[in-house]
């Protein structure tokens, strides 16, 4: 699948960081204890561990379930 314009509207189902990493749930606080929680961004579809970009950066990320790399953008073309 692919995202248009940033991603912000994003609702796909990849879960992989450009690196390759596993993206970390966006409702558990392990590795990466963080705010952009479901609670926090009801509107974000912050889903499972689904790239999504709730803070309208430049492109679908996540946090990753590497405890050294908190986030990563994700693995997903533009559109
Ligand atoms: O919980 S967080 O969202 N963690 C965090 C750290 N970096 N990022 C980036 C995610 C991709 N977009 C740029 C910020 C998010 C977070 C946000 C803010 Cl404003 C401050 C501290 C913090 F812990």
């Amino acid at each position: 699948d692919c995202f248009t314009e940033n991603g912000y509207d994003y609702r796909g189902t990849t879960s992989v960081t450009v690196s390759g990493r596993r993206c970390q749930e966006w409702d558990y606080p392990e590795p990466h204890n963080h705010s952009k929680t479901p609670h926090n961004y009801p509107e974000a579809g912050l889903v499972g561990n689904y790239c999504r970009n709730p803070d309208n950066d430049r492109a679908p990320w996540c946090f990753t379930t590497d405890p050294t790399v908190r986030w990563e953008y994700c693995r997903i073309s533009k559109c």
